[in-house]
């Protein structure tokens, strides 16, 4: 068994969810009630039969704007991925840019095995261009390894895979194989739902909503969900609906559109309903998932 921690490092819009979705394979990974170490947000977990992946995030690679100002930033950004197995470097087939410069610049601190891996070559029209970007960039560093691959495609991701389990080491899970995929998945969507309903209703409603995913279907790459918004008064149901339906659109439109990030399509539907006081009612907010 081999395991260990991989960070997936680039500048905004390169495609870093879309590639650790593409490796962990869940469409909707989302990221909230997911297990946090002191230094590394814990992104995603792959469970292989005989290697166990752990995706993590990099704190101070967010603050983007901000990278190349704060040398605090940096030593947080370095330190965090002196703590891994192996650093990835996502960058964009044939286009490089001054973001791209600059973790480039971070990562000349860092001593962890580091690799190239060039995303997007499906967007590339002229194939013959890759090389010369590879060499390029090969010549700034020495990558440990480099894979271009499509991570929207799916493709090339198997020799990534091969080369990160030849790189971490030999030892026990780091995390229990995940036996509530379904649950944290299901969960993470409501939370998901919440957050825009929040978002759009301005705290008009704070703790008096609570939203159910009712129903959950795959198909090949369309994800239907159904999820229903609980409100404990009649009144309450009018904002969230909002004018013609508006707001409630609204709420699912932006939900829809961040599930889809990864990749695949959603379809999402949502409903109001009314239990009065569900808030106070423990029976309730068990079946909302807020229980012990
Ligand atoms: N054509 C193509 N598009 C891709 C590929 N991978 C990701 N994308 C698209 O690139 C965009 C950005 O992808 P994300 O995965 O959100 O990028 P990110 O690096 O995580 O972005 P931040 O969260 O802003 O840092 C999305 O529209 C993806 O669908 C790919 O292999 N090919």
């Amino acid at each position: 068994m081999r395991s260990g921690m991989v960070a997936v490092v680039g500048r905004p819009n390169v495609g870093k969810s879309s590639l650790v979705n593409a490796l962990v394979g869940e469409k909707l990974s989302i990221v909230t009630a997911k297990p946090q170490t002191t230094r590394h947000q814990i992104q995603a977990v792959l469970h292989g039969d005989d290697m166990q992946i752990v995706f993590v995030d990099t704190p101070g690679l967010h603050q983007k704007a901000k990278l190349a100002l704060n040398k605090r930033l940096n030593e947080v950004a370095t330190q965090s991925l002196e703590g891994v197995d192996v650093v990835l470097f996502v960058v964009e087939a044939g286009r490089l840019t001054e973001e791209d410069e600059m973790v480039l610049k971070l990562l000349s601190a860092v001593t962890t095995p580091c690799a190239l891996i060039i995303n997007k070559v499906d967007k590339l029209r002229d194939k013959n261009l890759l090389l010369p970007f590879l060499q390029d960039l090969t010549a700034r560093r020495n990558f440990d390894f480099v894979v271009p691959l499509s991570a929207l495609k799916r493709d090339n991701l198997e020799p990534l895979l091969k080369e990160l389990e030849s790189r971490l080491p030999e030892g026990p899970p780091l995390y229990p194989p995940d036996q509530n995929v379904g649950h944290d998945r299901r969960f993470a969507v409501a939370e998901l739902v919440r957050e825009k309903l929040m978002m759009a209703l301005h705290e008009e409603l704070p703790y008096s909503a609570a939203v159910e995913i009712e129903s959950w279907e795959q198909e090949g790459r369309l994800t239907r969900i159904s999820a229903v918004i609980w409100v404990a008064r009649d009144s309450q149901k009018k904002i969230v609906i909002g004018e013609g339906g508006r707001t409630l659109k609204a709420i699912g439109t932006q939900a829809r559109r961040e599930l889809e990030r990864g990749g695949g399509k959603v379809f999402l539907k949502l409903w109001v309903r009314v239990k009065d006081g569900w808030n106070d009612d423990p029976r309730a907010l068990q079946q909302f998932g807020y229980g012990e």
